[in-house]
């Protein structure tokens, strides 16, 4: 019998089409509030690359494109906060006007390590783009010029974001049936 991954999601939280609607209402904002000039979108891999390709779609401006991965230690569904470069950027970001482009912001770690970082390179701006924002879990501050939707405390997968590796090609942001993360953790005992 094949199996279908809808099996595993308890309730979708944000369907394709208010995902839609609201990449086009941010690349509408970025558009107006970078009038007249050229951005460099750093998307942080893996989880940005739907949002990203979407959103610079959105937007009616020359726009480049770069990335960055990072990894950080600790448990699997938690940021530690100690942060390791594992893809640097391409290009040089000085005197560019930087966008970070995020699936989503937890504890803000990863975001509050990444911004410091891209300043000290001499950008002409640095402002973040996320598409989800979990405020109730922050435990660094970090400053979003543009956020998607404010999510409460649930581990959600689709539209980029995974559980496991898996899930990111959901078109939809959704949460999953408790048993398959218990069924996961027992598996690979974490
Ligand atoms: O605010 P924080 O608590 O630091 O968490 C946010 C980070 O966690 C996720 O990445 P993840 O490590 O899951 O990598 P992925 O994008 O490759 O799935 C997300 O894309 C952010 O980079
Ligand atoms: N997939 C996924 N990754 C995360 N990283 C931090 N929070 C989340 C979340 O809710 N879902």
């Amino acid at each position: 019998m094949s199996y279908n991954m809808m099996e595993d999601v308890e309730r979708i939280l944000i369907s394709e089409a208010e995902l839609a609607q609201r990449v086009k209402e941010l690349g509408a904002q970025i558009t107006a509030d970078y009038t007249g000039k050229e951005i460099l979108m750093i998307g942080i891999l893996r989880g940005a690359v739907l949002f990203m390709s979407d959103l610079m779609r959105a937007i009616s401006l020359p726009v480049s494109l770069d990335f960055m991965a990072v990894s950080s230690y600790g448990v699997s569904t938690t940021s530690s906060g100690v942060v390791r470069i594992m893809k640097d950027l391409d290009e040089n970001a000085e005197n560019k006007h930087v966008l970070i482009v995020e699936d989503i912001i937890d504890s803000g770690l990863t975001l509050n390590y990444l911004v410091d970082n891209l300043k000290s390179r001499r950008p002409a701006s640095v402002k973040i783009c996320t598409l989800l924002s979990k405020p109730d879990r922050r435990k660094a501050e970090v400053q979003i010029a543009y956020n998607g939707f404010t999510i409460p405390d649930y581990f959600v997968v689709g539209y980029g974001l995974d559980f496991a590796e898996k899930y990111r090609n959901f078109p939809f942001i959704g949460v999953l049936k408790p048993s398959v993360y218990q069924s996961a953790k027992q598996s690979a005992k974490i």
